[in-house]
């Protein structure tokens, strides 16, 4: 089991009722889900408990056998080096690094870089003509495949995809999500993507939905 969730329950200060309830879901290596859901739903909240970025209130989170309730900010930021690898909807690109720089950068973090693996994904998304530019100079379809590319060299066991499609038109939008897919089909790993769209959650083989907070 890649990821097991077992009532997971979380809160902010400000809000009223729990912004997730007794969450429970199971993906098994190399599992795909979209994980679809109104605004406000508590989709990004939830994509946040599993990259590690913020903690639940209660219930139980395991990701690769690791439960990550004990762990502290340091050890949840390990995470989020080595197992998990969280692509956004803004690309989150570091500007002062060039494309080549960026790729590296979170497989240099997790000290497993490899020069040859960020040339075979350079190339497989059609990046090979780029890797001397810096981020302002590419397009948003561009910049989203350098941030795949960036995530998928370090060697995620788990993707996290919170609408990385969402700043793009709908050409650009499919060709990022089967590039996005195959690459994580090709390695293994298991991908969560959050989507509004209908037509990107159907190209997954399987599908939950938050109604305020609960799995549906
Ligand atoms: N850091 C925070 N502090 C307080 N409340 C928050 C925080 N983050 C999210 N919320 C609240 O939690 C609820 C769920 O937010 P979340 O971002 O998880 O929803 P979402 O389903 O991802 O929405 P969207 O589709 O609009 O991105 C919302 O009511 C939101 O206002």
């Amino acid at each position: 089991m890649l990821l097991h969730l077992d009532t997971v329950t979380k809160s902010y200060p400000d809000t009223e009722t729990p912004v997730l309830h007794g969450v429970s879901l199971d993906l098994d290596v190399g599992g795909m889900l979209a994980l679809t859901g109104e605004s406000g739903s508590g989709k990004s909240t939830l994509l946040h408990l599993i990259g590690g970025l913020d903690t639940a209130d209660s219930g139980r989170l395991e990701i690769d056998g690791t439960d990550l309730t004990p762990l502290d900010d340091a050890g949840r930021a390990g995470l989020r080096r080595g197992t998990v690898g969280v692509i956004f909807q803004q690309f989150n690109l570091i500007p002062s690094l060039s494309v080549a720089g960026n790729i590296a950068f979170q497989a240099r973090l997790a000290g497993r870089h490899d020069p040859a693996r960020d040339a075979e994904l350079a190339t497989h998304l059609g990046l090979q003509e780029h890797l001397h530019k810096y981020p302002e100079q590419l397009s948003g379809g561009q910049q989203q495949r350098v941030a795949i590319a960036r995530t998928l060299a370090a060697g995620p066991k788990l993707v996290l995809a919170d609408e990385p499609t969402g700043n793009l038109d709908e050409t650009s939008s499919d060709a990022v999500m089967s590039l996005l897919q195959e690459l994580v089909e090709e390695t293994s790993a298991g991908l969560i993507l959050v989507t509004h769209s209908e037509r990107l959650a159907a190209r997954l083989p399987r599908r939950l939905h938050l109604r305020a907070g609960r799995l549906t």
